[in-house]
């Protein structure tokens, strides 16, 4: 059975915690998918894992709704969610409907993300939901304004973890239907977690939290560096290394394609 959202809420309910990871093409969503991942992440974090660019920032819409299509067509599933790239969305309500509609209607995702939990922002998640386009909101490390926030930990004063908190209720009010808190303390993902009726996904983010993404590349060991949060399960690095030159000495040595 397709994952929905009316089934993440059930999840929170019941604590059975949410699985999440990241995709960019086919391939790698059809075996997260058939692994039994809960929720693709088109995220535009693959500016930097796909694309090799130094942040998301550069990414585009066009871009998104490329990797996105064939995302889709490898899940059958998962519930699939694409980010709303930078600045496909901020200038204004109209521009976040117009891109957030181009995504779900060319790619067949489910759902959007955007970042941040400002007036504004809670406007264009009040509007798009209204319209019937799901949205994930994002709060805490949002690396769309790593020129302002790095990419520290936020919320680590008792005002600023009051505004995430603040930013998080607000989300949900205005029809979110999940949070991702990403690099903040544990206790103030923990009173978020208890405080908004809708899953809160965490990354870096500490383990009270409804559900858990990593960025593929990172949870398999094929990151040039990966979060001090983040863990590597496997080194896939290392094993692609080994297989090319099990396969380089196979051809050199005449073992490899066999004789017929
Ligand atoms: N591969 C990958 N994994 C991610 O989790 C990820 C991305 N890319 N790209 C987008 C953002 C960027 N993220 C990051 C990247 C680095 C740190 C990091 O190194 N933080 C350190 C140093 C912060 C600083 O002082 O600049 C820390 O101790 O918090 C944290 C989150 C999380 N996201
Ligand atoms: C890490 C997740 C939450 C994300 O936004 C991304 O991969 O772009
Ligand atoms: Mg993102």
């Amino acid at each position: 059975m397709a994952v929905t959202i009316q089934q993440l809420i059930k999840w929170k309910q019941q604590r059975r915690s949410i699985i999440s990871l990241t995709a960019w093409d086919y391939s790698l969503a059809r075996v997260l998918d058939d692994a039994g991942v809960d929720m693709i992440l088109v995220g535009d974090s693959l500016a930097m894992v796909a694309l090799g660019h130094n942040s998301t920032l550069p990414v585009t819409l066009d871009q998104m709704i490329h990797h996105a299509t064939a995302v889709r067509r490898g899940v059958k599933r998962a519930l699939t969610v694409c980010d709303l790239p930078f600045l496909s969305y901020q200038e204004s309500i109209s521009q976040a409907i117009h891109s957030a509609g181009r995504i779900v209607k060319e790619t067949g995702v489910t759902a959007i993300k955007l970042e941040g939990g400002h007036p504004r922002i809670i406007s264009m998640v009040r509007e798009l939901t209204l319209i019937g386009i799901p949205v994930m909101g994002h709060v805490g490390l949002t690396p769309q304004s790593v020129n302002i926030l790095g990419y520290k930990q936020q919320g680590k004063t008792p005002q600023e973890a009051d505004r995430i908190l603040n930013e998080a209720v607000a989300l949900a009010e205005a029809g979110a239907f999940a949070i991702i808190l990403e690099h903040i303390p544990d206790d103030l993902a923990a009173t978020i977690t208890a405080t908004v009726p809708i899953p809160t996904i965490g990354i870096g983010a500490g383990i009270k939290c409804d559900g858990q993404v990593l960025v593929t590349t990172d949870l398999l060991g094929l990151s040039d560096r990966i979060p001090p949060f983040a863990k590597a399960y496997v080194n896939l690095q290392e094993i692609i290394t080994n297989t090319v030159q099990e396969f380089t000495q196979d051809v050199q040595q005449g073992k490899f394609p066999d004789k017929g």
